[in-house]
């Protein structure tokens, strides 16, 4: 049988590594589809990339949109990340009849909603299993592995840099600084790390997860969004103090008013499988209703990770493409007709417990007035240290936990706390979610 021929755009960690997977395990892949994967052309715009790289077998170009309007080449794979040109490339293949295979999060995130309904009207498949926690299958596991649970609620570390960062910071005391520089020379950081440490990519994901997870359209800009960047190592030896680890996750969660979508630094009991996850490795945790919870744990980030669910994705195509399009499984894993439409509930109608560091003068009756303000709240408080001010403070920590409560309950209280006399700093309050059961 004729070989399935592929065309990559983008040599840089990924698709360099798809290069090497390919090759290694060319016997096995093409045992696994009846028939070989060829590469026919690869663009590459640095040719610094080719270096030490045996290229005899594909042709090396260098204009991606005439590999998009090549009849010869059947799958594309878009591996340069960012909208443009990936955007147009994209839509060109597909206008072209091409299937796409992309590991790029923040295209599908931003402008999926349009690649795929392009794709369902052409019949085309555009795979993206590398786009969400790197190896670990999460797309298929959701998609067709879940495919009979109601989906109550996920929650994810889906961003290996910043899981690298936070991994240094609380086991080896590392600065912030470093801990990125090694995660980017490690190949794990997107081309602008921002994306990274201020929690967007973790966004582009958890907009995909949500999708496939509530049969809703792609809408990253409902997605709440809190990075890193300014969590201080002091919090993170306080939340040890109390028996949490701070993780940067993504939560969704279907509740009776609608879904909660939210990226942000969140305390997570010690001893939780997910607040053990470290470096540069992802997990997803999944509660249905049928199956209870089921965990995904691996590499999210790095070139061979990230390869493996590319050319998952080139096998998952090669099968299906002489396939009835109107069997194969749906992008967003329900049919396109059926996307529902719920609201994306705003930060102040999600309920969450809360870690509070609030710097106070030390003056008697100050723990009063703090518990006063969450009283007239109705916020309970669940543990509560406070720490000697060190020589020369003008100011002492006192470090809170709440039980669950609104959001907007927890915003008016910071407000009243922070207008305090004896409150002389902006209030630090993190997230805390004990994953277990309905939350
Ligand atoms: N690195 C990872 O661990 C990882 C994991 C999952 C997904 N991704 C995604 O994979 C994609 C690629 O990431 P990467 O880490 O390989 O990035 P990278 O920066 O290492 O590689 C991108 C390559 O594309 C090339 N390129 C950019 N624009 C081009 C153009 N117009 N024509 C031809 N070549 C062009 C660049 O020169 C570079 O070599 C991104 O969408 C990223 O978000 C990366
Ligand atoms: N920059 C991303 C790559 C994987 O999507 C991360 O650190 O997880
Ligand atoms: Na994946």
């Amino acid at each position: 049988m004729a070989s399935v021929k592929v065309g990559i755009i983008g040599l840089g960690t990924v698709g360099r590594g798809t290069l090497d997977v390919l090759r290694r395990n060319a016997t096995e892949i093409s045992r696994r589809i009846g028939r070989p994967l060829q590469v026919r052309q690869v663009v590459v715009r640095n040719p610094a990339r080719l270096e030490g790289l045996d290229a005899r077998d594909f042709d090396v170009v260098q204009d991606p949109f005439a590999l998009v309007n090549d009849p010869g080449i059947d799958v594309v794979v878009e591996l340069i990340g960012g909208i443009e040109p990936a955007r147009s490339l994209v839509l060109a293949a597909l206008h072209n009849g091409k299937h796409v295979v992309t590991a790029n999060k923040a295209l599908l995130a931003l402008h999926g909603n349009e690649i795929f309904a392009l794709a369902q009207e052409k019949g085309l498949v555009v795979a993206f299993e590398a786009a969400v926690a790197g190896g670990i299958p999460i797309i298929k596991a959701v998609r067709e592995g879940l495919a009979g649970n109601r989906i109550e609620w996920l929650a994810g570390i889906i961003n290996g840099t910043c899981n690298y960062i936070l991994t240094q910071m609380r086991s080896k005391g590392c600065g912030f600084d470093t801990a990125l520089a090694e995660a980017q020379a490690l190949g794990y950081a997107e081309a602008d790390p921002t994306f990274d440490i201020d929690g967007i990519d973790s966004a582009h994901k958890l907009t995909i997860l949500g999708a496939i997870a509530y049969g809703v359209p792609l809408e990253f800009p409902a997605v709440h969004v809190e990075g890193i960047r300014s969590l201080q190592g002091i919090d993170v030896t306080y939340a040890e103090e109390l028996g949490y680890r701070i993780k940067l996750l993504g939560i969704a969660r279907r509740t009776a008013q609608g879904i909660e979508m939210r990226v942000h630094p969140t305390l997570v009991p010690a001893a939780h499988l997910l607040a053990n996850v470290e470096g540069p490795f992802n997990a997803v945790l999944v509660e249905g209703d049928a199956v209870g919870q089921t965990l995904y744990h691996g590499r999210g980030a790095g070139a061979e990770p990230t390869a493996s669910a590319v050319v998952a994705d080139l096998v998952d195509v090669a099968r299906t493409l002489t396939a009835d399009p109107a069997n194969r499984v749906p992008h967003l894993a329900f049919q396109p007709g059926q996307l529902a439409s719920v609201p994306v509930l705003p930060m102040a109608s999600v309920e969450s417990a809360y870690y509070l560091r609030i710097q106070v003068l030390d003056k008697p009756g100050v723990l009063a007035q703090i518990t006063r303000i969450l009283a007239d709240e109705e916020i309970s408080i669940e543990a509560m240290i406070q720490k000697e001010a060190p020589d020369g403070a003008e100011s002492v920590p006192v470090v809170l936990l709440t039980q669950r409560t609104l959001e907007g309950r927890m915003n008016r209280a910071i407000s009243a706390l922070e207008s305090l006399p004896v409150v002389n700093h902006s209030i630090i309050r993190l997230r805390v979610e004990t994953l277990t059961g309905s939350h």
